[in-house]
């Protein structure tokens, strides 16, 4: 069976909704990345300059120079094992290598959710990445899985900010922990975590601060509110989550180095992926960070959050092209 129609058949297991909001939502990517890609695959053989144009583009779209190297020797060895010489046949290969790439281990992506217990989950990442907005979309998945959800609003460096999580709190139907704007975050949690057992709740959601008045008392004030979270309830939190914004490119990974060392991250959520032709940034993070991207943001709306996929991912990327090879057979 080719690759294209086994891709095409696992991603038909899933709904159609989530294939076409994948699509749409990484259209700009795909129209830049791939159609840079198509250009090189319409050339007449396979020699170093299309190497190196693919790494150009590659790079181009934020994909990183590491992860880029490792795309294109892994390309031109399979050309060498496979024998192949039209420069055409390098596209279905391009989008095997970069599944192989983004899959990572078995279960890697898998959310820490405890079932019949309470689940904590804490939120980090600088100002504006979209920490709030992706609380308020989870908060809905998990309403609409039917399971308790409770929002503890940790950015208490700005008022504005805990205003903005009662507004999704409101707009979802959960209720929202919080104190005054300048309060102990710390006291914050501890708060929610005591309202999450009492009432019984299934899933906590925490928002921190993005900014402080510096880096290290907001790596600071970060490491206490994990203490006590885990203080409260053992191995909580179950995952810390790192936002970062698709659309800020290589800034994206350095923000990941400096929070993973203060707060020992589970997993990264990628935003604004619907707003950036660079989306190959998914790529990088993947690669270059020991940290899986767990779920992606393709809108702003509530039910624009995906679980990351990779086959979704690159479907979405080639689609057209799988779509039409599984009709040719
Ligand atoms: N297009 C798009 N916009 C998004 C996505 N996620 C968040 N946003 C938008 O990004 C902006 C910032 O999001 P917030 O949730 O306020 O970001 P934050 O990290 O909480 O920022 P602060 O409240 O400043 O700490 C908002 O306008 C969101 O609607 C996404 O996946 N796609």
């Amino acid at each position: 069976m080719s690759f294209f129609k086994k891709l095409r058949e696992s991603v038909s297991k899933t709904t159609e909704t989530v294939t076409h909001k994948f699509m749409s939502g990484l259209s700009k990517t795909s129209s830049s990345l791939v159609g840079a890609m198509d250009a090189v695959f319409t050339r007449n053989k396979i020699d170093e300059e299309l190497y190196e144009e693919l790494e150009d583009i590659l790079i181009g779209a934020d994909v990183g120079v590491d992860t880029t190297m490792e795309i294109v020797d892994r390309l031109r060895q399979e050309v060498k094992e496979r024998r192949i010489k039209d420069p055409a046949e390098l596209k279905p290969l391009m989008s095997e290598i970069l599944v192989e790439l983004l899959q990572g281990d078995d279960g890697e992506t898998v959310v820490n959710v405890q079932e019949g217990a309470l689940t904590i989950f804490l939120f980090v990442g600088v100002n504006g990445v979209g920490k709030t907005t992706t609380i308020g979309k989870l908060a809905h998945h998990y309403k609409q899985q039917g399971k308790k959800v409770l929002l503890a609003a940790g950015d208490t460096f700005r008022a504005g900010a805990i205003e903005q999580l009662e507004v999704w709190g409101e707009r979802v139907g959960v209720d929202v922990i919080r104190h005054q704007a300048g309060s102990d975050p710390a006291a914050v949690m501890y708060d929610a975590v005591q309202a999450a057992k009492a009432r019984g709740c299934d899933i906590l959601l925490c928002d921190t601060a993005g900014r402080l008045q510096n880096k290290v008392n907001l790596m600071e004030e970060l490491k206490k509110v994990h203490r006590v979270i885990g203080r409260e309830v053992p191995d909580a939190p179950h995952e810390s989550l790192l936002v970062l914004d698709a659309t800020t490119g290589q800034n994206a990974m350095q923000q990941a180095k400096m929070f993973n060392d203060a707060t020992n991250l589970t997993g990264i959520v990628l935003t604004k992926m619907d707003g950036t032709a660079k989306g190959g940034i998914a790529l990088a993070i993947r690669r270059e960070l020991e940290v899986p991207v767990k779920w992606i943001g393709l809108g702003e709306k509530m039910d624009d959050l995906q679980p990351f996929d990779a086959e979704q991912f690159v479907h979405a990327l080639f689609g057209k092209d799988i779509e039409a090879e599984v009709a040719e057979g």
